[in-house]
């Protein structure tokens, strides 16, 4: 698979202050790759300098394949961005911010004004300014300006910050649609976990300028998200009965509950078998540990997501 984008060992410092600290990311193309971080981590930090708009103290980036030098400002032409907040004129309407803009890019495709317009769904928005734009349509003028030069590689910060729950949505879909019927690669920042957690397919966690931990949708999926919620009065007892039936994938959290990680177990069966051996069983049920969860709990209780 090919790499779009590989970050190794990246750190950077504003004076004293390290904000980065030897970051390694892979991006292949075709990933959505989501970067989550609370305010601070270094999420933005991290795309200014795959951007060229701060350089690194120390490590390498390489884009397309290409480190350093006038050959990677050159694979920057292959990239689209909004950083911060989308730039656009205040004084220009959506079709004469992309005829500005075309021309500044250098974009040379006829079509590429229109299309791109009706893409993001500003074509019918007339005569207002940019200015008198709501946050989510100056969102759409933003990602219009990002894919004018047709990028292969989509770089956002933050895009659905402020946006209400329907611009979300649509934002959401042109994104997939770009990745799905462009094969556009795409790294998102976002604290919105719940929504990037609908979009992207890899994710990055980043804390205190760290990347804590990689991690696919799949493999989330699979390792993190699903647990049996066992409560009953007498654990020990319990636990005693999940070996009987050759389980030892759980974890005794307190003394009236366990979560158990082998979901082929089923309820029934766990019911049974404690009921057949006198424990007292007070609830039973499948739970689902969201993005926001596993986040927290990645943060904050380092130990919670292990298996005994
Ligand atoms: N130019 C700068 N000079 C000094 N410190 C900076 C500069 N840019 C960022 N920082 C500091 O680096 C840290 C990381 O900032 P950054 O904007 O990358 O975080 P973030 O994860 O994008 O946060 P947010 O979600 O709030 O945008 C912060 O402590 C910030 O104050």
């Amino acid at each position: 698979m090919e790499d779009i984008l590989k970050l190794d060992q990246v750190s950077k410092k504003f004076g004293h202050q390290s904000v980065l600290k030897d970051i390694n990311i892979t991006i292949h193309r075709g990933d959505i790759y989501g970067l989550i971080g609370r305010n601070g981590a270094g999420k933005t930090t991290i795309l200014k300098t795959i951007l060229k708009l701060i350089q690194p103290t120390s490590g390498q980036i390489t884009l397309f394949g290409v480190t350093g030098g006038t050959a990677y400002i050159h694979q920057l032409s292959r990239t689209g961005s909004i950083i911060e907040s989308p730039v656009a004129v205040d004084q220009l309407t959506a079709k004469q911010n992309l005829i500005y803009y075309s021309k500044i890019h250098g974009v040379v495709d006829p079509n590429a004004v229109n299309e791109t317009l009706k893409f993001v769904g500003l074509d019918t928005t007339g005569k207002k300014k940019f200015k008198n734009f709501s946050l989510g349509m100056k969102q759409k003028m933003g990602l219009a300006i990002a894919l004018l030069n047709k990028p292969d590689f989509l770089i956002l910060d933050e895009p659905i910050n402020g946006l209400d729950p329907i611009a979300i949505v649509e934002f959401r879909e042109l994104l997939l649609k770009l990745n799905q019927t462009q094969q556009m690669t795409i790294l998102i920042s976002s604290h919105i976990l719940e929504e990037l957690y609908q979009l992207a397919t890899r994710f990055g966690i980043l804390n205190n300028g760290m990347i804590v931990k990689e991690i696919t949708k799949q493999e989330f999926e699979a390792q993190s998200r699903r647990f049996i919620k066992l409560e009953v009065t007498d654990t020990n007892a319990a636990t005693t009965v999940l070996r009987q039936m050759h389980c030892t994938n759980f974890k005794v959290i307190n003394d009236h509950l366990i979560k158990i990680y082998q979901l082929d177990l089923s309820n029934d069966a766990i019911v049974t078998n404690l009921v057949s051996n006198h424990v007292q069983l007070v609830n039973i049920s499948r739970e689902g540990l969201n993005l926001e969860q596993y986040f927290k709990n990645l943060l904050d209780e380092p130990g919670d997501e292990h298996h005994v």
